[in-house]
């Protein structure tokens, strides 16, 4: 195989890049390679793809500012850390996209965010809104309100959790060692790196069961866990070593670098079982003719024009079951209004929803992607 046409398709990426990478074994950031994975990401996006980057690095950038040489054991300061470095952190992400005319955002999250399915739908909109604008998002743990994920230093999940989120084709886990090996490199000097496998594979596991480095604490059994994760909703993975000369661009340009994690199914499927996973509906949409066959036959959004009642007492962001006009159900999806408010817009057009609601979250009743046909 010389070529992965995974990454040479790919539209939208993930961008992890850990702590141990981002912070020069300890020594403050390493804003000279930071540039250069600017440059290749700049590079990426004037192609046409769209990239979400999840960076590491504020407790170490955050430790350096407060002149400490020790990761403190206490999660206050901890967090008091990871706050201060968030600073360096999100100033030195803009000032390099700068360079290329690109403006940055930050995004802090949690996991818990990702959970809930209204802030899931929030947290999608803005990035997928920052996305549209050109806008490039650098993500971290909210590490001010969390302490699980700052005890385990794990931003994989994180990296997984947007991908997830964004539907993204792919998430590039970029590290300190070239990839996943057979067993851990820094302690066993014959380790040779799995070029491909499937995430799922078992035996994986047992390679990966090594410990971390000293300013990253999640090791190669974290960025496992995030390709099993990510593979949910059929992205791949790589884990590649985030020093290697021109690393992303020559991942976009298909050339065999670091470990290939792939998903079982494709997105499509991945999303689908992963809707109709989601047994419980909240409410009932009534769908006039013109709207079951948009969504059903040409795989649209549903509009709330196409609604003709709503019955229910739905929160934005839960599923919804979408009946024809004999009652038959023909889909289900995650609603994008609570229902009082699906009530007041069904029936009209979607550029009369501000001007009904006084707000708008999104043109669609429910969006494609978050729709399956039954
Ligand atoms: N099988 C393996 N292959 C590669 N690295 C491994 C393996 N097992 C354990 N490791 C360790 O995982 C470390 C990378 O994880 P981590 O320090 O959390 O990085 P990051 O900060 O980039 O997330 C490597 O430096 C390496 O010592
Ligand atoms: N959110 C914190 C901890 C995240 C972290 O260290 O993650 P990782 O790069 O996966 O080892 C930080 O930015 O330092």
């Amino acid at each position: 195989m010389s070529e992965r046409t995974q990454l040479r398709q790919a539209r939208r990426l993930v961008i992890k890049i850990g702590s141990a990478l981002l912070t020069n074994d300890g020594k403050g950031l390493d804003v000279a390679s930071l540039g250069l994975w600017v440059d290749q990401i700049a590079e990426l996006i004037s192609g046409g793809v769209e990239v979400v980057i999840v960076s590491s690095g504020s407790v170490a950038e955050g430790m350096s500012r407060l002149g400490w040489s020790e990761r403190p054991k206490q999660l206050h300061l901890l967090q008091a850390a990871a706050a201060t470095g968030q600073m360096g952190l999100v100033q030195t992400w803009e000032a390099q996209f700068k360079r290329h005319g690109l403006h940055s955002a930050q995004i802090l999250l949690t996991h818990d965010d990702l959970s809930d399915r209204k802030r899931y739908l929030n947290g999608r909109s803005t990035l997928r809104a920052l996305l549209d604008v050109g806008v490039v998002p650098i993500v971290n743990e909210n590490d001010t309100v969390v302490t699980d994920e700052i005890r385990f230093g794990d931003n994989d999940t994180l990296g997984a959790l947007v991908a997830n989120l964004i539907e993204a084709d792919g998430l590039v886990i970029l590290t300190d060692q070239l990839g996943l090996f057979d067993k851990d490199p820094r302690k066993h000097a014959d380790a040779s790196l799995v070029t491909e496998c499937k995430a799922s594979d078992a035996s994986l596991d047992a390679m990966a069961g090594g410990g971390a480095g000293a300013l990253g604490r999640g090791g190669m059994l974290t960025k496992l866990r995030a390709a099993r994760l990510a593979a949910r909703s059929g992205a791949f993975t790589v884990i590649a070593g985030g020093r290697i000369e021109h690393v992303i661009t020559r991942l976009r340009d298909g050339e065999v670098l670091g470990t290939l994690l792939l998903p079982e199914q494709g997105r499509t499927a991945a999303r689908k079982q992963w809707l109709a996973s989601h047994l419980q509906t909240r409410g009932r949409l009534i769908l006039d003719d013109g709207a079951v066959r948009m969504v059903c036959l040409n795989g649209r959004s549903l509009l709330p024009v196409g609604v003709k009642e709503v019955s229910g007492a739905f929160r934005r962001g839960e599923m919804v079951s979408c009946v024809n006009s004999s009652g038959k159900e023909v889909a289900r999806g995650l609603v994008n209004y609570d229902a009082a408010e699906a009530r007041s817009i069904a029936g009209q057009s979607s550029d009369r929803i501000v001007e009904v609601l006084g707000y708008a979250s999104g043109e669609e009743m429910i969006h494609r992607d978050n729709l399956v046909v039954v």
